[in-house]
């Protein structure tokens, strides 16, 4: 694979872009936004920074999508973030109509690219690019759960004092405040995380988490790109490298989990051709229910989207 796409040269986009070049995957990142001055500015600036941390990805900015023919893998982060007081779901109004006139556009010129979405709300948008994008659901799915697992395990890493690097999680749900962290697949170097940490302050950080967007929406004004760019850049990486990395992605359900024609987020498999694995976890009668809660808040959100005129 040589050339990646990040739609939106934003917060996110542009850190993406930029993470991407220092894992030296690929030969080229294209960086589009409408504000093109800013897509090249921003390519600019990080082509610059090569020199200093030795990498060899070419980046280009740009707002013609001209410049992302034959894409292997395109990010879209394109669209606008929520501000204080807002939920993810009050972007819909808008971000569908980017997101879709985006993933058109992208299929313009590239044939059989994977995508990755970024943009809010993150399940239905995933949703959104699908239908425009006409792919196989194996090549559309959304970044949200590598985000949330790594806010779940840096709380949890400050509170047990020990390396961020030994605590593994999976989480499944929708990305908002129905998501659901799993403490019983959570480990810390194979320990099992309760026989480490009380429940109640385990209970604590599992809703820290679920809220974790919007605790940085507050502090910012905005909602977060640090964490989120370099999550997007993780999962192009197993791709690129056809890793097989197990990661929790927005993927399409198709029965798994009882769940039909929806995106949601689900332990997967990432490799060369996108999901190559939907894993099914044992839940039990608790983690079943938080998941169908779940999954009837995205289905709300779906039916708002089904209705817009796009
Ligand atoms: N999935 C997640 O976990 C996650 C995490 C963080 C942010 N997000 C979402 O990602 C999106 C971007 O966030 P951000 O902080 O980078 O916002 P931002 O405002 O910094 O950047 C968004 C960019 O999109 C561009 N854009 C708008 N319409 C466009 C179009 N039609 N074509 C191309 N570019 C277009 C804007 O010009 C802007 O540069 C938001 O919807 C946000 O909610 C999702
Ligand atoms: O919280 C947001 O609005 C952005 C993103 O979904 C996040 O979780 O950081």
């Amino acid at each position: 694979m040589s050339k990646v796409t990040v739609v939106g040269a934003g917060n996110v986009g542009a850190t993406c872009a930029n993470v991407l070049a220092h894992k030296d995957l690929v030969n080229e990142v294209v960086l589009l936004d409408i504000k093109g001055d800013m897509a090249r500015g921003k390519a600019l600036d990080s082509w610059q920074q090569a020199p200093i941390d030795y990498y060899s990805t070419r980046l280009i900015g740009t707002e013609d999508y001209a410049a992302t023919a034959d894409s292997d893998i395109v990010v879209i982060t394109a669209g606008i973030p929520r501000k204080p007081g807002m939920s993810r779901d009050d972007l819909i109004a808008t971000n569908a109509k980017i997101v879709n006139m985006v993933s058109s556009s992208i299929m313009e010129h590239s044939k059989n690219p994977i995508i990755i979405v970024v943009s809010n709300p993150l399940d239905v948008m995933t949703y959104a690019a699908y239908k425009a994008s006409g792919l196989d659901a194996s090549r559309v799915f959304g970044m949200a759960g590598i985000l949330d697992t790594a806010r779940y395990r840096a709380f949890l890493s400050t509170e047990l004092n020990v390396s961020p690097k030994d605590i593994q999680a999976v989480l499944m749900g929708g990305h908002g405040d129905t998501m659901v962290p799993l403490p019983r697949y959570t480990t810390v170097a194979g320990i099992p995380v309760l026989e480490l940490i009380d429940k109640d302050k385990l209970d604590a950080i599992v809703e820290r988490t679920k809220v974790g967007g919007g605790e940085l929406v507050k502090l910012m004004g905005t909602s977060a790109w640090y964490a989120p760019g370099a999550a997007a850049a993780q999962m192009v990486e197993s791709i690129v490298r056809d890793e097989q990395r197990i990661f929790p992605c927005c993927v399409r359900l198709d029965g798994q989990y009882g769940i039909n024609d929806m995106f949601l987020g689900a332990p997967v498999k990432l490799g060369k051709n996108g999901i190559e694995q939907i894993i099914e976890l044992q839940l039990n009668e608790d983690e079943k229910a938080l998941l169908t809660e779940s999954a009837q808040h995205v289905r709300s959100v779906m039916e708002v989207f089904e209705k817009m005129d796009i």
